[in-house]
């Protein structure tokens, strides 16, 4: 299985994972005792002894705070554990840890919770609800989790903040913990790294609990989370022996008006290793794209006919159309011509426009591989709205167009059409700018040209270009973003030949 390290489990994946392992002759109560053990190991780690008060659910979620408080406990720090619910009410290997407790029980109660929080606690272990969260926390729950978030009281929240959703990332309700830092165990879940959850979960620790890594051969999950492991092995990188026609050729169609927007995708294409990068453009702006980018060839594409002329050379490995190209009637045909030539296109931003509404006919025109990078904005264009996470919705738009799909954000989701997909966790906020998004289609791009499968051109594609805008800081421009790629490249082919 490829990148299993990087595999993220839904809640009832993780379920699986759990029953697997004990099937396999892992106790489960050596798995919440492990659990348990590293969330205290967390909190020992960040805060020095201070009051702790450990908020208890009524599933396994409560029982892994058991054992964070009798470690903690035994380690001299004071621990006060509220319960919500019954005791005599928990089952299984929580009714086994909460035997194991020595200290009280306190009921948690509205008031009780709201108490310990305003006047007594430094520090709280939410252990109320984790991947059997099934509503909106109510009642004494959700007065606690409000009074933790009105006080910012420091929290480390166990498997995911109360009130999130592992799956989704979003709060099931209106409420949801606003964690410090949070622990969960064997794979992160989808929630962890979709917004909001990201930011509710805090600092993200993934704890070994003792679930072999075998059991994710019978779950076959396919769900990851971005990183190298997923598509590595797929670069390309030269050699004394290389030719540039090995490492193809990307055409890229150009608008009349909007020319940084090209220049910017080629740029990107270029510094990220296509052999050769051709920009096809009408008259009135080739002297344009010309003078700003010695190593670009500019061909003539006076009208739709001239750019499907272009075509013919079979040498052109992939095409990029959307930066910059305009969405009058004219830009449409281009659109089409590429999706019929068969080639490897990705089409971004007006290509994606020309469709707008329609994606059934892109779908119907599409003969070759096919990418498609919208923003949520371009996605709602094009597919309308639609309900669900933005990984159910990634993966659905991708199943429908027979192609892979980027759904940009802070979060972007890569979605295959056969279900695969990859949630991206490595890029900083600064992308928000303009123009980052046509830097992002040239670099897919080149990786397409060079051979790479959609999926994997796309998730490297994305990796790559937040790794380059890593660590700039505020102020970076999407024109700082090419000539810092050189660099992921060098690292990314050190470790492969490592
Ligand atoms: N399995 C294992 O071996 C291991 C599991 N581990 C740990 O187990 C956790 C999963 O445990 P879990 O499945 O018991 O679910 P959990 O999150 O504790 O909650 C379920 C309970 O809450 C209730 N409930 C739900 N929503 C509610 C609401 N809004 N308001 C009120 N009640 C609500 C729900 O009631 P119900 O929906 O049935 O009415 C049910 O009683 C996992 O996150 C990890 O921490 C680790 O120890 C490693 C080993
Ligand atoms: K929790």
């Amino acid at each position: 299985m490829k990148a299993p390290e990087n595999l993220l489990l839904t809640t009832k994946e993780m379920g699986r994972a759990d029953r697997a392992a004990v099937e396999r002759g892992v106790p489960g109560a050596e798995l919440m005792a492990a659990a348990g053990l590293a969330v205290a190991r967390c909190v020992e780690r960040r805060w020095a002894p201070c009051r702790t008060l450990v908020l208890c659910g009524p599933g396994n979620n409560g029982g892994d705070g058991f054992v964070a408080a009798r470690v903690l406990a035994a380690a001299g720090w004071p621990v006060r554990l509220l319960l919500l619910g019954d005791r005599d009410a928990l089952r299984g290997d929580a009714a086994h840890h909460a035997a194991l407790w020595e200290g009280a029980v306190e009921p948690l109660s509205e008031a009780a919770g709201r108490a310990a929080v305003e006047d007594w606690a430094d520090l709280a272990i939410d252990a109320l609800f984790g991947a059997g969260l099934s509503r909106a926390l109510e009642g004494p729950a959700a007065a606690v989790v409000e009074a933790l978030n009105r006080k910012a009281l420091p929290s480390v929240a166990v498997d995911v903040p109360s009130g999130l959703s592992g799956d989704s990332g979003r709060p099931l309700g209106a409420l949801c913990l606003r964690a410090t830092a949070t622990v969960t165990f064997f794979r992160k879940k989808p929630g962890h790294l979709l917004l909001p959850g990201r930011q509710l979960c805090g600092d993200l620790e993934l704890a070994q609990i003792g679930v072999p890594a075998a059991v994710l051969e019978e779950i076959a999950p396919s769900v990851w989370e971005n990183a190298p492991p997923l598509w590595r092995d797929r670069l390309r990188w030269r050699d004394p022996a290389s030719h540039k026609y090995d490492f193809g050729h990307l055409l890229i169609a150009g608008g009349r008006v909007m020319t940084g927007a090209a220049r910017l995708a080629a740029r990107a294409a270029l510094r990220c290793g296509a052999g050769l990068v051709s920009l096809a453009a009408p008259e009135a702006a080739r002297g344009t794209y010309q003078q700003r980018l010695d190593s670009l060839i500019v061909l003539p594409a006076d009208t739709p006919e001239a750019y499907a002329a272009l075509l013919e050379d079979r040498r052109k490995s992939a095409l990029l159309l959307g930066p910059g190209l305009g969405t009058d009637p004219a830009a449409r045909l281009q659109v089409e011509a590429a999706l019929a030539s068969g080639r490897a296109t990705l089409l971004d931003a007006d290509a994606l426009t020309c469709f707008a509404g329609a994606p059934q006919d892109l779908a119907a025109r599409r003969k070759g591989p096919l990418v498609v990078t919208p923003h949520e904005g371009e996605f709602a264009r094009l597919f309308g709205e639609r309900g669900g996470d933005k990984l159910q919705r990634a993966r659905a738009a991708a199943a429908e167009i027979g192609g892979t799909l980027v759904l940009k954000g802070y979060d972007s989701v890569v979605a295959a059409p056969d279900g695969r997909a990859a949630i991206n966790a490595a890029a900083p906020p600064e992308l928000a700018t303009a123009g980052a998004g046509d830097v992002l289609s040239g670099v897919i791009a080149a990786l397409l040209a060079q051979g790479l499968p959609p999926f994997e051109a796309a998730a490297a594609g994305v990796w790559i270009q937040g790794r380059a805008a890593q660590d700039f800081g505020p102020g970076l421009i999407a024109d700082d973003i090419p000539d810092r790629l050189p660099a992921v490249l060098s690292i990314l082919q050190a470790e492969g030949a490592a």
